[in-house]
């Protein structure tokens, strides 16, 4: 007999039970799928490469406060070659500290970097800000750890800086003429090597194609960090460039000092530029939570250098 209108139909029979768990199977694939798209969406709407992400607010030294003004005064002035030769013989002749990867980023949470106009969040803070960034695009496992360390260099001001003028701030070369593209350019007149009869010259100490290896920059928390990470980790060359120039701007952003490059600065190049949005943008970011972050963060160190504590 066949079944009236308000029977229900039985459901117990093999071919509706499959129907029924294949009816599910899909439910499952179908939910699966839109909280899928729902976090790609989110990702999407976070990307430092957001369009509407308004980029024109950042280093905007003309409109920066007195502390920015004095800062780049003070460091214009005092970073000459003397000091550079003298800063990088006191680097090698000792070890200042020894400590891991995260108890340094934990020191260097007291330190206020003067230079900087676009960020009130701690060191720690911006750290997670650049490594969460990266992670969220996608990018490489050692690039992420790139940027939750590139900036710990700032530890010298803890171990003899002369103030921050000698561990923060946007980098250039000392030994050859200052470029105009280097912000406040004109505080550089009170520099003694600004009138120096060789290093006053467009050249200077160099010679075009010479290579940025062979460039000596002002020192700071880069050229401190590079030589660290590069005879205590397995970071890749990249990595290392990103670490060391990531203050020139007057070279990775304004195109300054190009004539120096080699061939494998014309490499690294893409690679800092590349790091770059990473470490100025992702300052506007979400306030990072650094405990839930930690147990993520403590596996990647570990990946990369192979012994837990650092020489500093
Ligand atoms: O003020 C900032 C800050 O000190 C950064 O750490 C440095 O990398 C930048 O070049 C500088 O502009
Ligand atoms: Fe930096
Ligand atoms: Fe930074």
């Amino acid at each position: 007999m066949a079944p009236s209108a308000i029977d229900p139909a039985p459901l117990h029979s093999d071919r509706d039970g499959q129907a029924l768990e294949d009816l599910s199977d899909n439910i499952d694939t179908v939910n699966l799928l839109k909280a899928q798209l729902k976090k790609e969406r989110h990702m999407l709407e976070k990307s430092q490469f957001d369009a509407d992400k308004d980029k024109t607010q950042f280093r905007q030294y003309e409109d920066a406060c007195d502390r920015v003004k004095d800062f780049y005064r003070e460091q214009h002035e005092k970073q000459t070659v003397a000091y550079n030769l003298k800063a990088r013989n006191d680097f090698k002749s000792k070890t200042r500290a020894e400590m891991s990867i995260w108890q340094a980023i934990e020191k260097l949470n007291t330190l206020i970097d003067e230079s900087d106009p676009d960020t009130s969040l701690s060191q720690i803070e911006h750290l997670l800000q650049s490594a969460e960034a990266i992670r969220r695009d996608g990018k490489p496992r050692w690039m992420q750890l790139t940027g939750l360390i590139h900036d710990l260099g700032k530890l010298l001001f803890f171990y003899g800086a002369e103030g921050q003028w000698d561990v923060v701030g946007d980098t250039f070369p000392v030994g050859c003429a200052f470029d105009e593209r280097i912000i406040y350019p004109d505080t550089f007149k009170a520099n003694p090597d600004h009138d120096h009869p060789i290093y006053g010259t467009k050249n200077g100490i160099y010679t075009p194609g010479c290579g940025l290896d062979n460039v000596m920059l002002s020192w700071g928390h880069d050229e401190y960090l590079y030589h660290i990470v590069k005879d205590q980790s397995t970071l890749p060359a990249e990595a290392l460039a990103m670490i060391r120039y990531h203050s020139f701007y007057p070279w990775h952003s304004a195109g300054a000092y190009m004539e120096f490059m080699n061939e494998h600065d014309q490499k690294m190049l893409e690679a800092v530029r590349a790091f770059n949005p990473y470490d100025l943008y992702s300052k506007s970011d979400d306030v990072p939570s650094v405990e839930t972050l930690k147990p993520y963060y403590l596996e990647l160190i570990d990946e990369f250098f192979p012994n837990k504590i650092i020489r500093w």
